[in-house]
């Protein structure tokens, strides 16, 4: 998918580190979302599973900036959302793709990522560019005439993510990349998210155990708003020995973290 030849900022071998300290956020009145999220990671992909409701997006959404958390911290390459300056560097940073791509009415595909590079302050010539560029990465070269509310699930997912690339951000922020796909789009955008981890550093929320051992390095659960795990793949695949392949195995690691057996891993 794509050539290959567009890449995003993360220099090559370069250390990236996310700390979560004690973070707390709580939508008006009284849902509690996240209580003391605390974890630490340096090694991407990372994947954050957890339940419905566990407070994935919650946290995806902080770190955006999008939501201020008034208790707490994120910190990613030394930039923390506890400061104005560090939230200003972390906007310049992040591509997001969110839960739900919209297709905006009457624009076609290109014109729908150049208005989102527009909107990330580049110049209106240089978003058609890097639209161009975006489109191509995400393998929808062919569609960018095509009305963006015309393009199927898995396009508009892919239309999404070159919607949040079209700046060249250093990280990448995936809610729920997979949702609502079927197995073919899924494997389309599972190989999309691998190449552009080559040369970013991709956080995806998301249900799908199923690829994790093939795309991603670190895996972070989340439940009732606080961490019931962090560590590499190899760590929390180590929490099931039955599983016949990497797929089931991660599917009875999940559950086993999630019933709070066998925790020996589980970070803080
Ligand atoms: N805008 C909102 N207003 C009030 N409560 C909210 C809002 N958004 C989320 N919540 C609540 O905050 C909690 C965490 O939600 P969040 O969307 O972060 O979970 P999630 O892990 O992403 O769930 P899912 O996997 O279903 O997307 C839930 O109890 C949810 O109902």
């Amino acid at each position: 998918m794509g050539d290959g030849s567009v890449r995003l900022s993360r220099k090559e071998g370069m250390t990236v580190n996310l700390t979560v300290s004690d973070l707390r956020y709580t939508y008006f009145p009284l849902t509690e979302a996240l209580r003391d999220l605390t974890f630490s990671v340096d090694a991407f992909p990372l994947v954050i599973l957890g339940p419905n409701g566990a407070g994935k997006s919650t946290f995806l959404r902080l770190l955006t900036t999008q939501l201020l958390s008034r208790r707490g911290s994120i910190t990613l390459d030394g930039d923390s959302t506890a400061t104005r300056g560090g939230r200003r560097a972390l906007r310049s940073q992040i591509g997001w793709l969110p839960q739900t791509v919209i297709p905006i009415p009457g624009l076609r595909a290109r014109e729908q990522v150049a208005y989102s590079g527009w909107l990330k302050g580049m110049s209106r010539g240089a978003a058609w560019d890097a639209a161009e560029v975006a489109l191509h990465r995400v393998d929808l070269q062919d569609q960018e005439k095509v009305g963006a509310g015309r393009l199927s699930g898995g396009q508009l997912r892919r239309l999404g993510i070159a919607q949040a690339i079209v700046n060249a951000p250093s990280t990448l922020l995936l809610d729920e990349p997979y949702a609502g796909l079927d197995p073919e789009q899924r494997g389309h955008v599972r190989h999309l998210i691998a190449e552009l981890a080559e040369d970013t550093s991709v956080i995806a929320s998301t249900h799908q155990t199923e690829d994790l051992a093939t795309v991603y390095r670190s895996v972070v659960i989340i439940a009732d708003g606080t961490s019931r795990f962090c560590g590499s793949v190899d760590e929390f695949l180590a929490h099931d020995h039955a599983g016949v392949d990497t797929a089931a195995r991660a599917e009875n690691a999940y559950r086993s973290v999630l019933r709070g057996s066998d925790l020996s891993a589980a970070n803080p």
